[in-house]
């Protein structure tokens, strides 16, 4: 946890070695996906935003011009009243271009308004989206998941920023470049004096930008790890355990730990951030000084009359405050472009991962379901989790897979869903390939309760029919009916609201379920679904014996026709299966009845051994260990 350049959980390569040039060749490619953005999202208000910036460049340009003949004729020889007469017609313009210009963009800005919030809601979908369209194993690779993250928690934050910051520098570039055509038609020379002034502030941004987003790209996992260990703390679920455990030092501590590095890094990259700006300050500040040395010049050699330089000098200060704007913002977008970059970044990631939405329909009601030497693998791990499996499940047959924890059952379960892909061998259904078949539809064909369901933050109904939503149910029939399987409706009864009860306190009004209830909404949840292939791993752990006994009653019942996957520890569960597979590190090392796997007297025999001495005196089985 020491070593902030390379922790164990970094994953990502930081961009730090870019140079200064490739950061700016890189910027249009960064950008492009965000003005692509606001073009989808928000057409109309970028092109009336470009087009009021547009006409206020041409209102500057006009105003800037029109000074020059004030200018003149205030210089011009005579009587001051006489002078001042005859530059009040030109004094009436520039006045007009000016209140154009400010009106001009007033209107820009609000225009500016309806951008952000609409590009922020289209991103937002798109990363909702790319989360919901990925395979499962997206979210066991530790790379996705930084992606992620950095996505979630700045790419979206800076997307916006960087919409504001475009139309900003849109704004700006007109402005600069008003000035710049006003200066050239004063007198050509003017104009490169003029631009000297910027290089200096334009190579502090990039580098300040450099630093930042390096910075940045070195403490992402660190950042999510702070993250993390701030909900062990500030989440309802873990504070009963962290309490019970006396864990909350060593929360705060590893807390300390993380964030101190964090801190640490932030204060050393903003000092140097700083210190790069200051010295772009101070060169810009003796450039400005240049332009006017030159001025002087130019005056004193006659290459231009008084009143051009004074024009020239308004002029300057015009062109300098917007390149001052156009600077800041660009030293802004140069930073936040290379964040959205993440987030685009994210989306083709996620693109990749996207489960493809094309193949053959599953058959309705799968009649043999055979894998063959399956191995896999979780991403970035080297060791394989199931290694050479065969096993075939056949409809009307309920099939048990039983092992140690950590033994491949959970993991293999997904790969009969299709949720993972086997890394080697295959899997078919009805003799196709499931690769071949249409994800949508495999999954259709399934419903799976599994062991840490999840806990819809919505009302006991929504609970129940997220089984299968678009299930027509008008009169709650079939809901009810699952749920009385489960023995749901007895925790649902009670409630204040019944059916609509919320079911989580994190709302006004919400109410909060024991585990074993939660679970027989789970399992009413996958009653409802109602399904051809059952999965069911541990349903019944949290469950008590009464409501364990009607599961599995329901469970044969429903077993007649289907094909029936039950992953359990409770050997007794599994005895009257057709079909008992043991797992050991990620193989099947025995397999049959049980009466066969009993007379066998292998490892299944001493874990039903153990079983049963348990059931009888728990406690001399524990001396005997
Ligand atoms: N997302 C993951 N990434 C990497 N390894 C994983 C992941 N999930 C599980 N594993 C590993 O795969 C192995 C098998 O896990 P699995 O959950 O399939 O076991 P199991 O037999 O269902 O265990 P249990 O009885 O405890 O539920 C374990 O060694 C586990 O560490």
């Amino acid at each position: 946890m020491t070593d902030v350049t390379a922790p164990y959980w970094r994953l990502e390569t930081p961009t730090d070695q870019m140079g200064p040039w490739q950061v700016v060749r890189g910027l249009p490619g960064a950008l492009g996906p965000a003005v692509q953005l606001i073009r989808q999202a928000a057409p109309r208000a970028a092109w009336t935003v470009l087009t009021l910036h547009l006409l206020a460049g041409v209102a500057t340009t006009y105003g800037l011009v029109a000074t020059a003949g004030v200018l003149e004729r205030l210089f011009a020889a005579g009587p001051t009243g006489t002078r001042v007469a005859a530059a009040l017609p030109a004094l009436a313009l520039v006045v007009l271009a000016l209140a154009a210009r400010a009106g001009l963009e007033i209107t820009a800005t609000l225009a500016q308004a309806r951008i952000a919030p609409a590009v922020r809601r289209l991103a937002d979908e798109r990363l909702v989206a790319a989360g919901l369209s990925v395979e499962l194993t997206a979210f066991d690779d530790p790379r996705f998941l930084d992606r992620m993250f950095r996505a979630r928690d700045r790419g979206l934050l800076y997307l916006q920023r960087v919409v504001d910051n475009l139309a900003e520098a849109v704004g700006a570039v007109l402005a600069v470049t008003a000035a710049a055509i006003s200066l050239t038609v004063l007198h050509p020379v003017l104009l490169p004096v003029l631009l000297i002034t910027v290089l200096p502030d334009g190579w502090a941004a990039l580098r300040a930008a450099r630093l930042g987003y390096a910075s940045n790209a070195r403490l992402v996992a660190l950042n999510r790890r702070v993250a993390m260990v701030t909900d062990l703390a500030t989440e309802r679920e873990p504070a009963a355990e962290v309490r019970a455990t006396q864990a909350s030092d060593s929360v705060l501590s590893r807390y300390r730990q993380a964030a101190d590095l964090v801190r640490d890094e932030e204060i050393e990259v903003a000092s140097a951030q700083v210190r790069a700006r200051a010295r772009g300050r101070l060169l810009a500040g003796v450039a400005l000084g240049g332009v006017f040395a030159a001025l002087w010049l130019l005056l004193h050699a006659n290459w231009i009359p008084l009143a051009v330089a004074g024009t020239a000098l308004i002029a300057t200060r015009t062109a300098v405050a917007a390149l001052a704007r156009l600077v800041r913002t660009a030293d802004q977008l140069f930073e936040q472009g290379l964040y959205v970059a993440d987030f685009h970044a994210f989306l083709a990631d996620a693109g990749t991962r996207t489960r493809p939405a094309t193949g053959a329909a599953a058959p309705a009601v799968p009649q043999r379901i055979e894998l063959s030497d399956v191995g896999f693998r979780y991403p970035g791990s080297s060791a394989s989790v199931l290694r050479g499996v065969n096993l075939t499940l056949h409809a009307g047959q309920t099939v048990a897979l039983v092992g140690e924890n950590g033994s491949g059952k959970t993991t293999l379960a997904k790969v009969v869903a299709g949720l993972y892909r086997p890394t080697t061998g295959s899997v078919t259904w009805d003799g196709t390939e499931l690769a071949e078949l249409h994800p949508e539809s495999v999954a259709d064909r399934i419903m799976m309760v599994l062991q840490d369901p999840v806990r819809w933050p919505d009302s006991a109904r929504v609970n129940v029919r997220m089984g299968r939503f678009d299930r027509a149910d008008p009169d709650d029939s079939a809901l009810r009916r699952a749920a009385r399987q489960a023995l749901a409706d007895e925790v649902v009864d009670p409630l204040p609201a019944g059916w609509d009860t919320l079911l989580t306190t994190a709302f006004q009004g919400g109410v909060d379920l024991s585990g074993g209830q939660w679970q027989r909404i789970a399992v009413a949840r996958g009653l409802f679904r109602d399904a051809p292939v059952l999965i069911w791993d541990e349903p019944t752990a949290p469950l008590d014996a009464r409501a364990e006994y009607a599961v599995y009653e329901a469970l044969r019942r429903l077993a007649v026709g289907r094909t029936v996957v039950l992953i359990t520890h409770r050997l007794a569960s599994v005895r009257n299966c057709d079909r008992i597979y043991l797992l050991h590190e990620g193989e099947i090392v025995e397999q049959g009845s049980h009466q066969e796997l009993l007379a066998r007297g292998g490892r299944y025999a001493e874990l039903s051994l153990l079983q049963a001495r348990m059931a009888e005196d728990p406690w001399l089985s524990l001396q005997h260990r």
